[in-house]
């Protein structure tokens, strides 16, 4: 992965305006050793205090909007790359403040949930190229899950850059814009509907007399062993489930009460009800 853009690219200097759980994630791999970035990057926070925490010497540049409101506008100038990590209700704002220090042929990468690059298009003048991406904070560890998709003006180069930017901390899907709320629901908030099933497990462990610390082992390790089981196997996820459900035995009967609330409408509600809220922030 990391070889291909090595090959390929020179990732330009970079920006990020907001870089918080998602733009902290992204920053980490942007940072990791070997990625060909023109460094340092310069980020920057509202706050002086989470400015101070990202900032690192000779890679990192850290500045804070709440000192300096021109913070942003000096963080884009002279970049050629862009990333917009703030709220989704932010991005506007954010994008009239920094329209006129954006250079032309710049890439604008905007990671927010809802807002359309129509919307952030608009505000800008021509000549800068606005790309939606949607990534996961597994992106920390160069195992997120990012799709992407280009805006009206982007070309094929400018979305080859975005899949650069991101094939540097995980999987990169290129899809239309029309999808990307749905990879928002599927992918960017996934690791969430993990997390919710781990603090279930865990609790329930917990009731039936193990310590914190070994429930917290036994479902970490299992969702860990699950999950590269299921990126390396040939298997669907219903064989794999199907090879540890013994006819007769103990998972059968765990996954009947399970099932007792079929998963199937459940999972097609709580990513409706996940679109519906990408819908709303589109307005924001
Ligand atoms: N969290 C996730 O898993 C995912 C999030 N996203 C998208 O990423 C975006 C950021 O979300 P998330 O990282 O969770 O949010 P956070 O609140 O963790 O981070 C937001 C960041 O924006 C900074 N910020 C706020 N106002 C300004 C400003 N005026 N100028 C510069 N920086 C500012 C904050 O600074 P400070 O720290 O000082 O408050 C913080 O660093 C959202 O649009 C969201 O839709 C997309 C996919 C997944
Ligand atoms: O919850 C959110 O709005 C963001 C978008 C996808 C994951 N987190």
């Amino acid at each position: 992965m990391t070889e291909s853009i090595e090959q390929e690219f020179q990732l330009p200097r970079t920006a990020m305006i907001g870089v918080g759980s998602m733009g902290g994630a992204i920053l980490s791999g942007l940072t990791a050793p070997g990625i060909r970035i023109a460094l340092p990057i310069t980020v920057t926070t509202q706050s002086a205090v989470s400015a101070q925490a990202r900032a690192v010497d000779g890679s990192v540049i850290a500045l804070a909007a709440e000192t300096d409101p021109a913070a942003n506008r000096a963080a884009v100038r002279g970049a050629g790359l862009v990333i917009l990590g703030v709220k989704p209700w932010l991005i506007h704002d954010v994008v009239r403040d920094i329209a006129g220090d954006l250079a032309p042929g710049t890439v604008l990468v905007s990671v927010a949930a809802g807002v359309t690059s129509a919307s952030i298009e608009a505000l800008l003048p021509a000549g800068i190229a606005v790309v939606r991406a949607m990534p996961n904070t597994p992106s920390h560890l160069g195992l997120g899950m990012t799709g992407i998709a280009g805006g009206a003006t982007a070309s094929a180069a400018d979305i080859a850059l975005a899949h650069a930017l991101f094939s540097t901390v995980g999987e990169v899907l290129e899809v239309t814009e029309s999808q990307i709320n749905d990879i928002a629901a599927v992918s960017g908030s996934g690791p969430a509907y993990l997390f919710l099933y781990a603090e279930h497990m865990i609790d329930a462990a917990v009731r039936r007399g193990f310590t914190e610390d070994q429930a917290r082992l036994l479902v970490q390790q299992t969702l860990l062993g699950s999950a590269t089981l299921l990126a390396r196997s040939d298997d669907a996820p219903a064989q794999l489930r199907r090879n540890v459900t013994s006819p007769k035995g103990t998972t059968e009967r765990a996954i009947e009460v399970l099932q007792g609330d079929d998963w199937g409408p459940l999972f097609d509600r709580a990513l409706a009800a996940n679109v519906q809220r990408s819908e709303e922030l589109e307005g924001a």
